[in-house]
Parts: structure tokens; sequence; C-alpha cells
């Protein structure tokens, strides 16, 4: 069966707006899974990397508490925080990733919530998508009707994240080391995306992912 948009039932009811969770380790495919939900299902996707970025920002409302912890040795001459230096700091040790999660995670959630109310008002869109790779150790599935992983072989990943990103060996293997294992994903969600193969493969699992819903 292929999905119809104008047949679907949930334009009438704001109230049948799905919550989606996109999740998988970085260079998954992710982002990829929730472009096509937006461009062929009426979805509106938002990205938690790109909120605790803005959060980040020098008016964000995270940075005065990551400044405060992480010190001066963070801020570049302008006053923003240096994400590279940051990168380092946190991908080499696990108690500094464990606060910067807890003292950013929870300013994310609240503006997922907000968002995801704000959306409901307007009621306009179909598929409320949440796209992160921290979906285990921040607790935003408790926003969501439903999980899917995505899953690529961290060989294709590795090659994808070079080729695309510039990221080195040492840099994937840091971030690898800092995320929830295939393992850790696939007990916890049922719900899985296999994205090993062609585009026109990942579409046709997304289709009957979304048929899926209740
Ligand atoms: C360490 C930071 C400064 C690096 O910034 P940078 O611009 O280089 O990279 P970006 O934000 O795009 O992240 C790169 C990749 O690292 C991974 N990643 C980011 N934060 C984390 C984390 N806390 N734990 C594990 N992986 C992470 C993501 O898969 C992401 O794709 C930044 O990632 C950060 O502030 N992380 C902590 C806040 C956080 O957890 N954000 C993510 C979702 S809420
Ligand atoms: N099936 C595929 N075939 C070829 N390239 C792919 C495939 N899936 C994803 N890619 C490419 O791999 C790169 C990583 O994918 P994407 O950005 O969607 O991953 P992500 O899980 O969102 O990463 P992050 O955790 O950093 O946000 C992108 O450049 C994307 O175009």
């Amino acid at each position: 069966m292929i999905y119809d948009p104008a047949h679907s039932d949930k334009k009438e009811n704001n109230n049948k707006m799905k919550i989606i969770g996109i999740t998988g380790g970085i260079g998954s495919g992710k982002s990829l899974v929730a472009k096509l939900l937006e461009d062929k299902y009426n979805a509106y996707v938002i990205n938690t990397d790109e909120i605790a970025r803005k959060q980040m920002e020098p008016d964000g409302i995270s940075y005065p508490g990551v400044v405060r912890y992480f010190g001066d040795e963070i801020l570049q001459k302008d006053g923003k925080i240096d994400r590279v230096r940051l990168a380092q700091i946190v991908f080499a040790d696990k108690d500094k990733l464990l606060k910067i999660n807890e003292l950013t995670h929870p300013l994310v959630l609240e503006e997922v919530q907000h968002k995801i109310s704000e959306k409901r008002k307007e009621g306009t869109t179909d598929y409320f998508v949440i796209e992160t790779a921290l979906m285990i150790e921040s607790g935003y599935d408790t926003a969501c009707d439903e999980v899917w992983y995505v899953y690529a072989p961290e060989e294709d990943r590795r090659s994808r994240l070079k080729r695309d990103r510039n990221y080195t060996d040492d840099k994937i293997d840091a971030i690898f080391a800092s995320q929830s294992k295939e393992e850790d994903f696939r007990r916890k969600f049922s719900k899985v995306v296999e994205n090993d193969g062609s585009k026109e493969n990942l579409e046709e699992q997304i289709n009957r992912l979304i048929m899926s819903i209740q």
C-alpha cells in the first residue's frame, strides 16, 4: 500500500499528529530519513544537535552553565564557545560528557516539548519528527509515539563521515565510543530502518513503517 497524503485523515484533526523519534549512531542516515519524511509525508523535523547548538550560542539558554563549568578554555576570542575544543574535551572524558549532557539535554527537551505544542496548535503537521543520536541517554523518547532506529554498518558510517565531513579516524572513534551501541538501540527500539542498501530501498522501508502507524 502507498501512502496518500490527500486521503490522510490526520489533517482534519491535529490531535492525531504523531511524534516519531529517529535515532541511530552518528552518520547512520537519520537526516536522510528525516528529509524523506519531510518531503513525502508532511512531516516537521527538529534536530536536537541544532537546538543544542543554538542554545549554546552567547545569547542562548545553556551558554552560562556550560561556560561556568568548562571555563574560559572553551571560549574563542569573540566569546563564542569553541566547538572543536569542547568536542576534544567531552569526547575524551566520560564524566565531562555526562556533565555536558546534564547541562544541555533538559533544556533541549523543554524546547522540543514547546515546539510539539506549537505544531499541535497549528494543526497542519501529520508527523512531528525528533531526530537525535542521543534518544537513550536523553529521554527524548518519552515525548515520542514511536521511535525508529536507523542502522548502517560502522564501516559505511565511517567512510561517509570521512567523505562528506572530513572527519578523521580519531574523531570518529571517539564519537563512536561515546554513543549507544547497535545492541542497545535494537534492544530498546523494535522498529528498525536498515540503511545498508539503496535510497529506493530506504524509501520502501519508510513507506512500510508509516503505513504501520495506527
Ligand atoms: C561537542 C560539541 C560542541 C561538538 O560540536 P560540533 O559542531 O563539532 O558537532 P555536532 O554538534 O554537529 O555533533 C557531531 C556529532 O557528535 C555526536 N554528539 C554530539 N553530542 C554528543 C553527545 N553528548 N554524546 C554523544 N554524541 C554526541 C552527534 O551524533 C553529532 O552528529 C557538540 O556536539 C555538543 O555541544 N554536544 C553536547 C550537547 C549535546 O548532547 N548535543 C546533542 C544533542 S542534544
Ligand atoms: N544509503 C545511503 N547511501 C549513500 N549515502 C548515504 C546513505 N545514507 C546516508 N548517506 C550519506 O551519509 C552521510 C551521513 O548521513 P546523515 O547525515 O543522514 O547521518 P546522520 O545519522 O544524520 O548523522 P548525524 O548523527 O551526524 O546527524 C550523509 O552525507 C548522507 O547523504
